[in-house]
């Protein structure tokens, strides 16, 4: 039975054809997307992307298991979750797909490796509740008893993520050997778990000492020619790509800016009321959303894609230009901040 294109129902054929053709660029819109296919942006992206990459057919995975595998999936994020719903997922996604294709990386990684580090982007937040780990944490949460107060989110969304593979039609890996599964699994769980923020630092400084001692092949590829090598990449690649919104076109930076504030500023007023102390940023009445995105992007962000745009350069030059010019322009929106004069 013939599925359709993306993967998904859509009505207007001509723009869905029109945003898709973005689909490998920096600049492809996730909103859109989501906007065209009655939010099923994900379902969309990894369909395309994983077709597009011919791995469907290098594991002989059936198109309507993945995308019965996919929706399932999507329909586990919390679309009424301002920032961690199936966009930012879709987002992420298609943020990975195209770090991965960067001509540095050729040939570098292995099919099973590119499918868990696009599988792991999917499914990296499902289940998000819109409320972070410390404040899962500090309340007790179910969550956090089951998890032992350790990468709580990260660990819930890799459970759950593995356990839908468990429905009805929904056996996304059956066709992959038993080694092949296992590989995949390993590799899913230690890149999910790298996007707790709380892992940053120590993967930041990772990255650095790679860059470091950068080892490239003559073809001017990387060479990794080790696991532990080419795990701390992926991890640092999805890493990146899930804090990418500052690297994007400024208009959909923005987007994301004011969907994550929304979310935040509904945990504060949370913790408000549970009279919880707020949390930093989190607080309506007393925010500074430019001067945060400005910390944001100096102390996490830049050094982040500083170093990734050493270990890839110069792949990703363009994105790192986009990152200083969207700082530049959100210290220029800080109220009651004159930009220095040249003079
Ligand atoms: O919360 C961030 C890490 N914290 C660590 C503690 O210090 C402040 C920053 C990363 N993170 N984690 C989940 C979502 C996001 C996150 C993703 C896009 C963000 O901004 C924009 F790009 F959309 C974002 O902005 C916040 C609000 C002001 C500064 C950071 C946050």
């Amino acid at each position: 039975d013939v599925v359709p294109r993306f993967g998904v129902s859509y009505e207007k054929e001509e723009d869905m054809e029109n945003e898709m053709a973005n689909v490998d660029r920096w600049g492809f819109d996730a909103f859109k997307i989501d906007h065209l296919t009655n939010h099923k942006p994900l379902t969309a992206v990894t369909f395309t992307i994983l077709q597009e990459r011919g791995l469907l057919k290098t594991f002989q995975i059936p198109q309507k298991t993945l995308i019965a595998y996919v929706m399932t999936l999507e329909g586990n994020y919390n679309k009424d979750v301002k920032y961690h719903n199936q966009i930012h997922a879709a987002d992420v996604v298609q943020s990975t797909n195209y770090l991965l294709s960067a001509p540095a990386l050729e040939n570098v990684f292995t099919d099973i490796e590119i499918l868990a580090a696009l599988f792991a982007a999917a499914i990296h937040d499902v289940r998000h509740p819109g409320l972070n780990n410390q404040f899962l944490i500090a309340s007790s949460s179910e969550l956090a008893i089951l998890y032992n107060d350790e990468s709580v989110l990260e660990n819930h969304s890799v459970a759950v993520a593995f356990k839908l593979l468990q429905l009805e039609n929904c056996s996304l890996f059956e066709t992959l050997t038993k080694k092949q599964l296992q590989q995949l699994r390993r590799l899913v769980i230690d890149m999910v778990l790298a996007t707790d923020m709380s892992k940053h630092m120590s993967l930041l400084a990772d990255l650095k000492t790679m860059v470091e001692s950068k080892k490239v092949a003559g073809s001017g590829v990387l060479l990794l020619d080790n696991y532990n090598d080419r795990m701390m990449v992926l991890k640092n690649l999805v890493h990146c790509a899930d804090l990418g919104n500052p690297t994007k076109p400024l208009d959909i930076y923005r987007k994301w800016t004011e969907r994550v504030m929304e979310e935040f500023f509904l945990q504060g007023d949370l913790e408000r009321q549970k009279g919880m102390e707020v949390s930093p940023m989190m607080d309506r009445y007393n925010a500074s959303v430019e001067k945060s995105q400005v910390g944001f992007i100096d102390f996490i962000v830049h050094p982040l894609w500083e170093t990734w745009a050493d270990l890839v350069y110069p792949d990703a030059q363009e994105l790192l230009d986009n990152l200083e010019e969207n700082r530049d322009w959100y210290s220029s929106q800080i109220r009651n901040s004159p930009t220095p004069t040249s003079e």
